[in-house]
């Protein structure tokens, strides 16, 4: 193993260094009562024990866990304030115990009275797991006093009073009902993330107070976080009371690399290795990267290397967004004892989630992030590194039931060189999907008060995209047209909608239907790097001269007809629950298409049809030959004019002559700009499809 990887220079805790200007009130843990409690734990063996326990296989007792929490001790305090605040800021330690404590808190005092209690989450699978928590906590079922609400997946009941839902679905509630009167308290988590939904929830749920505070019908607002911009928040909260809670659960040490990292997925690999001779086999590994694909990739060098490296065996489990639920919840999941568990993750599992027994977690300090191109409307994905909030929640998850360490794949340069905070991603996003949503809402973009305000020019061309997807009549003045109103019935992106929407005009809504639902699964090809010769050549049989989306279309269908899944999808090199899930979804859709009173059509193999429909809602992701020749390997030309080439997983890679026109799903950039999920498509069709867009672009070219 390459020595410079073991270097890291050792460096103390500074999760305290965050500046907080603002006037607050402090409330502190008695820090010999706290001391007594963690050294009680460990004496009990509740914290220190080496069974690895599941999310609903409790062996610690949850209830002197919850007691130890730096929360708990103060809640009386936290009471009072919250009982004199209509609305309150508060920030403690990642750990501390706010996001599991205080609903159940106020819950326990009946705070909520007839409402409930909602708490957002940027990312479903934290959602998922902190009900679950709370549930066990609070010794009742999933659904009943606790639940959740994420994307496809509701469990909550008329009795339930706290619920933890995705900031998405929370904006899709309010477009029923903009004065969210099913609660009486709303708690904001993880306010510090920026995340597009979050900031439009904070302008939301602030009217909405105002408004409900005038009839009497009050709402408590709580907006919470570790390391958040609490002058930027106090401000827009009218001089807001701030809160703020000193006091840890389990110090985490953290070290950096020495030396630039050249290539992090080589770097994380022998950190982990280096790790794994050296330490406990109970002391289980977090790994923050960027993507699927690279999980991938780390996951099965780490199987390959596992198989001669001496120390315990090791379990890998990946996180990543697009995992189907059931997948994600195994991270969850005790592994032997005498095993280690190395969970492979994106950021989905940097704020919030408490993953029992990781001790150690090793960053990349790299995240994928959106952004997209105001004039073209086309988004691309980029790695880029995070910013310092984000590095400390992922150390964070280090100590979250035990002291651990957080071993940094960056110099410490490198982490003081960063933002402090993440750039709010409402600057550099898409906005149509967010605009659609306020306009529903009846609220008015350009008085809509948020925190920092898009650019006009950005305003101004997502109002453009939902004009020529019609969804708005004009876009100097927003108002929903009847296809709009039916596009906010689905809970997917406008581009997506419309695909379905326009599907019956098209004939093919059979096929459209099971098309955005597998690619609103994940990657269903599984291509393991020791078999990966056998996986291309079983992915052959359903490859489409056309492109990826049909081939992807082939897959579905066939796995829709197989009768023994598992067994087909392990024969056919593909991924069994992504394909699971993508039936689910389809079977959500469905049931909206149904409720719209859709005929289900379908085109057979007139795949020219489903091409052109699939266009007509992904108009923005054209890209070109030059001249009608690629350049260099495979190249093209996007709409705003940069040049990408055929990612080489694509069914058109190689194909001569290259398609002069191509559809593609995203635009990824990582040494190189790829296009992914690719299909060739006639160049006229665009003007046929989306003529408005079509003149636009040819203007811009
Ligand atoms: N699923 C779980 N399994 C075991 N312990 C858990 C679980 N969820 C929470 N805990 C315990 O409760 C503590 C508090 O978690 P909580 O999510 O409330 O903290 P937080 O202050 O909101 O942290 P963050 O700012 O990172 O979201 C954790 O540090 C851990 O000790």
């Amino acid at each position: 193993m390459d020595s410079k990887y073991a270097s890291y220079g050792k460096e103390k805790d500074q999760r305290n260094k965050f500046d907080i200007k603002a006037k607050k009130i402090k409330l502190s843990v008695d820090g010999n009562s706290f001391k007594n409690v963690k050294e009680n734990n460990q004496a009990n063996g509740s914290c220190n024990n080496n069974t690895v326990s599941a999310l609903n296989e409790v062996s610690e007792d949850v209830q002197d866990v919850r007691k130890s929490l730096p929360v708990y001790i103060v809640r009386n305090r936290i009471l009072e304030e919250i009982r004199k605040n209509n609305t309150m800021i508060l920030i403690g330690e990642t750990g501390s115990g706010k996001t599991t404590q205080i609903p159940q808190i106020l819950h326990e005092q009946r705070l909520e009275g007839n409402g409930a209690i909602a708490v957002t989450q940027p990312r479903r699978v934290a959602a998922i797991t902190l009900a679950l928590r709370v549930a066990t906590e609070m010794n009742t079922e999933i659904g009943s006093y606790v639940g959740y609400s994420v994307r496809f997946e509701d469990a909550t009941s008329p009795k339930t009073k706290v619920i933890y839902l995705t900031d998405g679905m929370l904006l899709r509630e309010a477009i029923i009902d903009p004065l969210l009167k099913k609660y009486s308290i709303i708690i904001l988590d993880e306010a510090h993330e920026r995340t597009v939904n979050t900031d439009v929830l904070f302008g939301i749920v602030k009217l909405a107070q105002k408004e409900r505070n005038c009839k009497g019908n009050k709402l408590k607002v709580i907006i919470m976080s570790a390391t958040m911009d609490v002058d930027t928040f106090r401000n827009y909260y009218d001089n807001c009371s701030v809160v703020y809670l000193e006091g840890r659960t389990y110090p985490v040490t953290i070290y950096h690399s020495k030396t630039k990292q050249d290539d992090y997925q080589y770097s994380v690999v022998c950190a982990i290795f280096q790790l794994h001779v050296t330490t406990p086999a109970n002391h289980h590994f977090l790994v923050f990267l960027t993507g699927q694909e690279e999980i991938e990739t780390v996951m099965a060098n780490i199987k390959q290397i596992a198989k001669e490296s001496p120390g315990p065996p090791i379990r890998v489990c990946p996180l990543y967004a697009g995992l189907p639920p059931a997948k994600q919840l195994l991270v969850w999941k005790s592994v032997p004892e005498g095993t280690r568990k190395i969970v492979l993750a994106t950021n989905i599992a940097e704020a919030s989630v408490t993953i029992p027994h990781i001790k150690c977690v090793i960053d990349t300090g790299l995240v994928k992030e959106r952004s997209w191109c105001n004039v073209t409307g086309a988004e691309r994905l980029r790695i880029v590194p995070c910013s310092q909030a984000a590095c400390w929640q992922r150390a964070g998850r280090a100590g979250r039931t035990a002291p651990g360490s957080a071993y940094r794949l960056y110099t410490n340069g490198d982490f003081k060189a960063r933002p402090q905070h993440n750039t709010p991603e409402i600057i550099r996003c898409p906005l149509a999907a967010t605009l659609l949503m306020l306009i529903a809402t009846g609220m008015e973009p350009s008085t809509f008060p948020l925190i920092d305000a898009p650019s006009p020019d950005s305003v101004q061309a997502s109002l453009i995209l939902l004009k020529e997807l019609g969804a708005i009549e004009s876009e100097n003045n927003p108002k929903l047209t009847v296809l709009g109103k039916k596009m906010t019935a689905f809970p997917i992106d406008p581009k997506y909608s419309k695909v379905i929407l326009s599907a019956p005009e098209h004939g093919c809504l059979d096929e459209a239907l099971s098309l955005v639902a597998v690619m609103s699964s994940e990657n269903v090809f599984h291509t393991p790097l020791h078999k990966r010769e056998e996986a291309v050549k079983a992915k052959q049989k359903f490859v489409s001269t056309l492109g990826d989306h049909i081939t992807l279309l082939n897959v579905f269908k066939m796995f829709c007809k197989a009768p023994l899944k598992k067994q087909w999808c392990k024969e056919n090199y593909l991924n069994h629950k992504n394909l699971s899930y993508a039936c689910d979804i389809r079977h959500q859709l469905l049931a909206i298409c149904q409720k719209l009173n859709m005929e289900v059509s379908s085109c057979g193999t007139a795949f020219d049809q489903l091409l052109k429909c699939l266009l007509s809602g992904l108009f923005t992701n054209c890209a070109w030959t030059r001249g009608g020749m690629t350049t260099g390997a495979g190249k093209y030309a996007t709409a705003s004019g940069a040049a990408a080439a055929l990612h080489p997983a694509s069914s058109l890679h190689g194909l001569r002559p290259p398609p002069p026109a191509v559809l593609y799903t995203e635009l990824l950039h990582t040494r190189r700009a790829y296009l992914l999920t690719v299909s060739a498509i006639e160049p006229h069709w665009l003007h046929q499809v989306a003529p408005e867009y079509a003149r636009r672009c040819r203007a811009n070219r």
